[in-house]
């Protein structure tokens, strides 16, 4: 069972402190919900937990031992999701994900599209089947929700608790709560 701790992280953008003492705890099978106006910081934090953008004081740990000072091994411990999802225009939706997976986000009926032709919220949707597929512990998802349905939030959040329920971590910045139970929130 993992556990990721964060102690004091501060980072900055440019010249500008953007994030000072943020400190958290992740057990297995926790969601963390990152909150706060525009600019407050949710995106750089999560980059900063990605080893994207480093930090500039502040620790964070996985199971205990520093994540960031060997990348490429926590780089294996995280899907990603970004504003720019990850698709791959040239290639269909079924050859991003395994069946079961574009069933799970509702895009079994267009399985031999390629990904340029979906729509913004099929985009997306296609991006969380890849998180979902991914079988990494720790999502980082930025602000994964927007442009989604209502059919698709539901399914989305079908997606997490399976997560959980199996163990993974979730780190998602939002700002429409998403309807979990158990979520922890922090607000930059
Ligand atoms: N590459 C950069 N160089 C300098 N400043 C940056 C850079 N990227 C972001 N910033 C600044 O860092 C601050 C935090 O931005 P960030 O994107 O983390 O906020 P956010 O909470 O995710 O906002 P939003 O809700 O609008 O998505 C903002 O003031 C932004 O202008």
């Amino acid at each position: 069972m993992h556990l990721l701790t964060a102690s004091n992280l501060s980072v900055f953008r440019g010249e500008r402190l953007v994030l000072s003492n943020v400190s958290f705890s992740l057990p297995a099978g926790g969601i963390l919900v990152l909150r706060g106006e525009n600019g407050a910081g949710k995106s750089t934090l999560l980059r900063t937990l990605a080893g994207l953008t480093p930090l500039a004081a502040g620790a964070l740990k996985w199971d205990n031992e520093d994540a960031l000072n060997d990348l490429p091994s926590h780089a294996k411990r995280i899907a990603w999701l970004g504003h720019l999802d990850a698709v791959k225009p040239a290639l269909t939706a079924a050859e991003h994900v395994p069946a079961a997976a574009l069933a799970a986000v509702g895009l079994s009926a267009y399985a031999e599209l390629p990904a340029r032709l979906l729509s913004a919220g099929q985009k997306r949707r296609l991006a969380i089947a890849r998180v979902a597929a991914s079988a990494k512990p720790l999502w980082l998802l930025d602000e994964p929700t927007t442009g989604l349905d209502a059919a698709s939030v539901l399914r989305f959040l079908a997606l997490c608790e399976t997560h959980r329920q199996g163990g993974g971590m979730i780190i998602a910045s939002t700002h429409t709560p998403l309807e979990l139970s158990g979520v922890e929130v922090l607000t930059l």
